[in-house]
């Protein structure tokens, strides 16, 4: 028989993880999975879980849960052999790599989507010694960033990292950033650097409309010092889609990344406060399977 495991955060989101664990359960079993439930109690029980699946030989793990329990439940994959196939259901308030994979984020239609057959190979990003789905984010803006309350971001979703984003753009001073990518060096002041894996970053699904989930590559935007005028027209672009076109950020795709300041900056990754520069980023192309819509 099959196995797969559960993995549901109780906290996620409007914590309603708990509510839908049987109706996973179910559609599961009806696919002839033995099923095994995992509920996350803090910090680093996804990852463990999701180490046991793999080293279990389990063949699909679900996350319940928002980007934050995606994220530590891919981490469980780190350097495994055997790697489950994922499927998710998203209960967080952004769920970007959900909305990247044009997965459902209404949860009833997430789950009825877990019976698709269809699997899309899907990259993933090394930070470091850690893996991530979505976004690394550095400099003082991402510092601003994972500062925003969970309370306004279950109220106001993307538009509490805008309201923040712009606020602080403007106070955030620019550090010296030093970015080596596939040969080449970007040197200069910026309050902001952003690598993404997905077109879904902070909820706003068009901030980096050319990342493909599975092209191998890592879009990259580096704002570099504006005005206030201009971190209005900057907020547009995020909305738009027309950030990499802006005349105060620079754009380029790269594969393997180190970013490295002579101050102290922090970052954030898939949502979460991340390390301390200088890092090193690379893509692992195509390397989970996760569970997508069936195509009509
Ligand atoms: N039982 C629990 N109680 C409190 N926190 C938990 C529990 N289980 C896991 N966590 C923590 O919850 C965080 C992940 O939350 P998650 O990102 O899924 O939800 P969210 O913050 O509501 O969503 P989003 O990231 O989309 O904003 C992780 O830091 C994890 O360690």
């Amino acid at each position: 028989m099959r196995q797969a495991m559960i993995i549901s955060n109780p906290s996620s989101g409007k914590e309603e993880a708990q509510q839908y664990v049987s109706q996973v359960q179910a559609i599961l079993e009806s696919q002839q999975y033995q099923v095994m439930i995992n509920e996350t109690a803090g910090v680093g029980d996804a990852t463990s879980y999701c180490l046991d699946a793999c080293q279990g030989g389990c063949d699909l793990v679900i996350s319940i849960g928002g980007d934050g329990t995606l994220h530590e439940t891919i981490n469980g994959m780190m350097d495994q052999k055997h790697r489950p196939r994922l499927g998710i259901v998203p209960l967080g308030t952004v769920n970007d790599f959900a909305r990247a994979l044009h997965l459902s984020l209404d949860p009833d239609e997430a789950i009825k989507q877990l019976g698709s057959e269809q699997v899309r190979k899907v990259d993933l990003g090394k930070i470091n010694d850690r893996l991530f789905a979505n976004v690394v984010a550095a400099g003082s803006l991402a510092e601003a960033l994972s500062s925003v309350s969970s309370e306004d971001k279950s109220k106001l979703g993307s538009l509490a990292y805008l309201k923040e984003g712009l606020k602080d753009l403007v106070s955030s001073p620019a550090n010296p950033l030093k970015i080596e990518y596939d040969g080449l060096t970007w040197e200069g002041e910026s309050p902001l650097f952003l690598a993404a894996l997905t077109n879904s970053v902070g909820g706003f699904e068009k901030l980096s409309p050319d990342a493909v989930v599975d092209d191998g590559l890592i879009h990259c935007f580096v704002i570099r010092n504006i005005s206030v005028f201009n971190s209005l027209t900057l907020g547009t672009s995020l909305l738009f889609g027309h950030l990499k076109d802006h005349k105060d950020v620079d754009y380029f795709t790269a594969r393997d990344i180190r970013v490295s300041c002579t101050e102290s900056v922090h970052t954030n990754v898939d949502g979460e406060e991340g390390p301390a520069l200088p890092i090193q980023i690379s893509v692992l192309p195509q390397h989970i399977e996760v569970i997508v819509p069936q195509e009509t």
